[in-house]
């Protein structure tokens, strides 16, 4: 059976965006369509020369309570309900002296940015538009005889189906998805707002008795996880920023793993506010470094960690990539390097590799909370923040030890504001403001602080420091980092055997301080 298209006689059009809404109006009226509109809709109509039919003389009813009434009536609502291939409705339409309508175009009061802007509880509740949703869901419902259109970057495309003879069952179908889709974000942003603004139900603990969110596809992966799980991409309904947003400047479509370690990598990079490089593979990082200099040098201290594990690792810098940070990444297998800007010249030698993945971003949103499903849930957290009590080195408690000097400090506080970025449990060294060796990802801490000794090899481990992301259940993980030449330690402290652990310290002459925070990642 082919689908033929059903044809526009008349359309409903009442717009919060104006924007488009004059060459819609003329290009409907062209094609012999009568206009129907709201107050200030068929005001913009009008006034552009263009003949309009006021909803008024449809529903013989003024617009009243300040607009909160203007189409809500039957003359509208039958009109877009009305199944014209069901000879019953058609009759009836005809008792009501009720038209129906084949087309109607509307976009919402813009709620979410009234909400945004500061506006107070009574403007954003008058910006909950209620005729217009009950409108859109109206003619999505009856999609058998009534396209729908709630999205203005459409209105070129409407004109043309209009002119090709109307829309096909397939593109009502289509729209009425999207109406719904359009409505159902619109509820959530409401009942999210009502739900934390004016009643909240969190018994004050910050977490509303419901959430919702919606999600909009970005793009189909090739695959998932592994070659055998297929995959997509969606962004957050409120735009988002960050990694799931980026542009792809050269390179292979990214792969599910590329997205998350390029997000391990972006976020651990702003974890940072000195020029930052941070090399992830697997989400753990293979070298994360700093520098006061420039970029490059960042870039040489990550890489110098793990060389072997840099290979085909995923690079981000919280910097402009320089031409000399791209001519050494380029001398190495780099799946993907993301940065917030390229130098002239630096994306031509990157791409000299062309199976490397060059990437734009907007810095990782900070704060707010994290989601993550479990089976049959879901968990909510606050996001891990930067400045959580006990990050700034300065409200350490010196536990055992000399005190550091201000390298060694610095060194300890590089340490310490990286080791969050390493998955539990996680013994970071470091020196010169770049990890020389990370313990990740172990299931006791003294097999994390083996694997960081390991890593750094003893040349770099001697002299330098090491921060721990959370407390020494016995001395054993402390006595190899000791044993290895380390020379100074941050953790959080808090164990019961607390005094055992700063007593193998004490011994071993390494100085330990307490920061009282821990920074588990899992
Ligand atoms: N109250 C109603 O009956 C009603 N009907 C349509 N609207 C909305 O009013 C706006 C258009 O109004 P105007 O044409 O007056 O600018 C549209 O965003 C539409 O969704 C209404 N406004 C709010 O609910």
């Amino acid at each position: 059976m082919t689908d033929s298209r059903r044809p526009v006689r008349r359309a409903l059009v009442g717009v919060s965006d104006k924007a488009g809404l004059v060459e819609l109006a003329s290009g409907l009226h062209a094609a012999g369509v009568e206009v129907v509109s709201t107050g200030g809709t068929a005001k913009a109509i009008a006034d552009a020369g263009v003949p309009v039919t006021p909803v008024e003389q449809v529903t013989g009813f003024p617009e009243s309570l300040d607009g909160r009434v203007k189409t809500l009536h039957p003359g509208v609502h039958a009109g877009l309900l009305a199944d014209t291939g069901n000879p019953q409705h058609v009759a009836q339409l005809g008792e009501l002296g009720i038209e129906a309508f084949d087309l109607l175009v509307v976009n919402l009061y813009p709620f979410v940015r009234t909400v945004a802007s500061g506006a107070t509880p009574d403007e954003c509740v008058e910006q909950i538009d209620i005729g217009g949703p009950a409108m859109v869901r109206a003619a999505a419902k009856n999609h058998a005889s009534v396209a729908v259109v709630v999205d203005p970057a459409r209105y070129d495309w409407v004109l043309a189906q209009v002119a090709e003879g109307g829309f096909t069952l397939a593109d009502r179908r289509s729209l009425a998805a999207a109406a719904y889709r359009h409505t159902a974000a619109y509820d959530v942003a409401v009942a999210s707002w009502i739900g934390s603004a004016l009643a909240p139900d969190d018994e004050g603990s910050g977490f509303p008795g419901w959430v919702g969110a919606t999600w909009d596809r970005r793009s189909v992966l090739r695959y998932g996880e592994n070659p055998h799980q297929r995959a997509a991409l969606y962004t957050s309904g409120d735009g988002g920023t960050g990694l799931a947003t980026a542009t792809q400047l050269h390179g292979k479509e990214m792969s599910y793993n590329n997205y998350v370690d390029a997000d391990a990598a972006w976020r651990a990079a702003h974890d940072h506010a000195d020029p930052c490089v941070a090399i992830i593979k697997h989400a753990n990082p293979c070298g994360i470094a700093v520098s006061e200099v420039d970029i490059a040098a960042a870039h040489r201290g990550a890489h110098a960690c793990d060389p072997l594990s840099a290979f085909g690792g995923v690079i981000a810098a919280n910097r402009e990539v320089s031409v000399d940070m791209a001519e050494q990444v380029a001398e190495v297998f780099t799946e993907v390097i993301v940065a917030p800007a390229y130098a002239d010249g630096a994306v031509e030698v990157l791409t000299r590799k062309k199976n490397i993945r060059v990437l734009i971003a907007e810095p990782p949103r900070r704060g707010g909370t994290e989601l993550r499903p479990i089976s049959g849930g879901l968990l909510l957290q606050q996001s891990d923040a930067l400045d959580a009590p006990g990050d700034d080195p300065s409200g350490w408690t010196l536990a055992t030890g000399a005190p550091a000097d201000e390298a060694t400090l610095a060194d300890l506080a590089f340490a310490w504001r990286t080791c969050r970025a390493v998955k539990s449990n996680a013994i970071v060294i470091a020196t010169g403001g770049a990890t020389v060796g990370c313990g990740m990802g172990q299931v006791n801490r003294v097999d994390a602080a083996k694997l960081a000794v390991a890593r750094a090899g003893a040349d770099r481990a001697k002299g330098a420091v090491a921060a721990s992301d959370a407390f020494f259940p016995f001395p054993d993980g402390l006595e190899v980092l000791a044993q290895a030449g380390v020379k100074a330690v941050v953790q959080p402290g808090g164990s019961v055997s607390d005094a055992k652990v700063l007593a193998a310290a004490e011994a071993a002459g390494v100085t330990v301080y307490l920061t009282g925070t821990r920074h588990f990642a899992h």
